[in-house]
């Protein structure tokens, strides 16, 4: 890791950051830094301490000791709501569509929630046109496929015009073509937002990836890009030994 002085803003920060629950440590004093522009992947073996970190950076888990920030303000603790506020989109493992309306609608409702009706209606348009959704803009969310769904949950978190987007998992569960579709997605949402990506899928994130966290046992085992962390022998041999 360079030592030279970053002059870029830093979007988040944890400092010694920790989420034990009883006697074990899933996330163990993590300093953490993602810089404006930046698309990190996180990724790690099971039970690395991905999720639950990613958890307390969107406020689902409140850590037990440690600090966070975003941009600049002491986020720690704070409810996912209060975080969003922010200007933080955030897309859990838990699907968050509305199923019995159109894909358009579920759009505007997420844009109407940041915006009034006029800018709600011209940023439905505009994300449906950045996400190149037009063809199913009409489609109820309830009877699109499991891929399609998770692009229109994309679109509900673009449409409230985040500078900062948290992904889990984003490809997960997805055909070869819909992984590859969700990567040219994630790279056009980052010309305008940082993103930081929990994922698992080694292809998507080989898609996608800059600069790459690789978790192990609840601390940080090494951060560089993929190319640099599937040279390295120890990253073999606690993760990509049978991905690689
Ligand atoms: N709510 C919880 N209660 C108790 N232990 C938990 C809880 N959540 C996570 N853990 C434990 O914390 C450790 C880290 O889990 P975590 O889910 O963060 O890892 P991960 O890297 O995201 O793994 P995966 O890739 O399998 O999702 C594991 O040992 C897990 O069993």
């Amino acid at each position: 890791m360079s030592r030279r002085k970053d002059r870029r803003e830093v979007i988040v920060e944890t400092r010694g950051l920790s989420m034990h629950f009883g006697g074990v440590r899933a996330v163990d004093q993590v300093d953490f830094t993602l810089y404006e522009n930046e698309l990190r992947c996180l990724i790690g073996p099971n039970g690395a301490g991905k999720s639950t970190f990613f958890k307390c950076l969107t406020g689902q888990l409140v850590p037990t000791a440690g600090e966070i920030k975003i941009r600049g303000d002491d986020t720690t603790g704070w409810e996912p709501h209060e975080i969003a506020g922010l200007g933080v989109g955030i897309k859990t493992q838990v699907p968050n569509v509305f199923d019995g309306v159109s894909v358009e609608e579920n759009i505007w409702l997420s844009a109407r929630r940041w915006h009034g009706m006029r800018r709600a209606s011209s940023l439905t348009t505009e994300t449906i046109e950045r996400l190149r959704l037009g063809d199913i803009r009409r489609d109820i969310v309830g009877q699109l496929a499991h891929g399609q769904r998770q692009w229109v949950e994309l679109g509900m978190v673009v449409a409230a015009e985040p500078w900062l987007v948290l992904l889990d998992e984003p490809a997960a569960g997805m055909t070869h073509e819909e992984t590859a579709r969700t990567a040219e997605l994630i790279r056009e949402i980052n010309e305008r937002a940082a993103i930081i990506v929990v994922e698992h899928d080694m292809q998507f994130i080989r898609m996608i990836s800059q600069q790459v966290t690789l978790f192990h046992e609840g601390r940080i085992l090494m951060e560089d890009t993929m190319e640099a962390i599937s040279a390295d022998k120890r990253a073999r041999e606690v993760y990509l030994g049978s991905q690689a």
